[in-house]
């Protein structure tokens, strides 16, 4: 733990001590966001899951909280306490500078706090094309690491609107991490995580947040091999609709 970490909290004093510098937009990334104790007991609520939470794709699984989004609009319900505490205050407690302590990641944000949260299950040789996330979502992502490291990788688009063919930046997401990007990393560049049993060629000079690691000496030789990895990804989705009022034929 750095200096400029909260004796009290072990938490960074502000999330300008947490910036990857070296990346575009703001990309914070904070090591061990919750504790052991605490990403078990996520760990345990995710795997008692009522079986049909779960959506298999060819490359991963995923369980949406609430809900799935109908044409970009949530149907408002509250997320599960297991979901809320202790990540979604511990978040919203995290200042943007430390000039003023008020000022949050979601103080711009219509709902002020998270109200969505994707949970993405990775074995190992699993993935995620790269892809931007789209205009239903406040351009903040928080995504909270679970079970295992695997890097996020960065691409830019190419002339033709397409992505580039290799990442420009890898982000190693160590588990019990918080990683938050916003602004131009959220709107210009694509993320994906590649589908191989490990990450290799891992060093201070080919991973943009190494500075920032929490356990830079468990990548023996530059290599993460991976295991079982699941992401909570929290969001605020822009358009809330009530049930009461969709049942009534009123616009949202
Ligand atoms: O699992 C991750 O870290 C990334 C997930 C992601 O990009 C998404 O759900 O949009
Ligand atoms: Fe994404």
């Amino acid at each position: 733990m750095s200096s400029l970490n909260s004796p009290l909290t072990g938490l960074p004093i502000s999330l300008e001590e947490a910036t990857v510098k070296s990346l575009p937009g703001t990309v914070c990334y904070v090591t061990d966001f919750i504790t052991k104790a605490e990403e078990a007991a996520i760990l345990e609520k995710i795997a008692t899951a009522p079986k049909p939470r779960w959506k298999t794709l060819t490359h991963r699984r995923l369980q949406t909280w609430p809900s799935d989004l109908a044409n970009n609009t949530l149907l408002e319900s509250p997320l599960p306490p297991w979901l809320i505490n202790p990540i979604i205050p511990r978040i919203l407690s995290l200042p943007v500078n430390a000039d003023d302590p008020s000022l949050n990641m979601f103080s711009d944000s219509p709902h002020k706090a998270p109200n969505h949260v994707l949970i993405n299950e990775y074995l190992p040789g699993q993935g995620i094309m790269p892809h931007k996330d789209g205009s239903a979502y406040h351009p903040v992502v928080c995504t909270v690491s679970l079970g295992a490291s695997l890097c996020l990788d960065i691409y830019g688009s190419n002339e033709h609107g397409g992505t580039e063919s290799g990442p420009r930046w890898k982000i190693l997401q160590e588990p019990r991490s918080l990683l938050i990007t916003t602004g131009e990393m959220y709107t210009n560049y694509l993320h994906g995580i590649a589908d191989v049993t490990a990450d290799t060629n891992l060093n201070s000079e080919t991973v943009a947040n190494w500075d920032l690691l929490g356990h830079p000496e468990l990548l023996k030789d530059g290599v993460n091999e991976r295991q079982s990895r699941t992401s909570l990804t929290y969001r605020d989705v822009l358009k809330v609709s009530k049930l009461g009022r969709r049942l009534f034929g009123t616009k949202a």
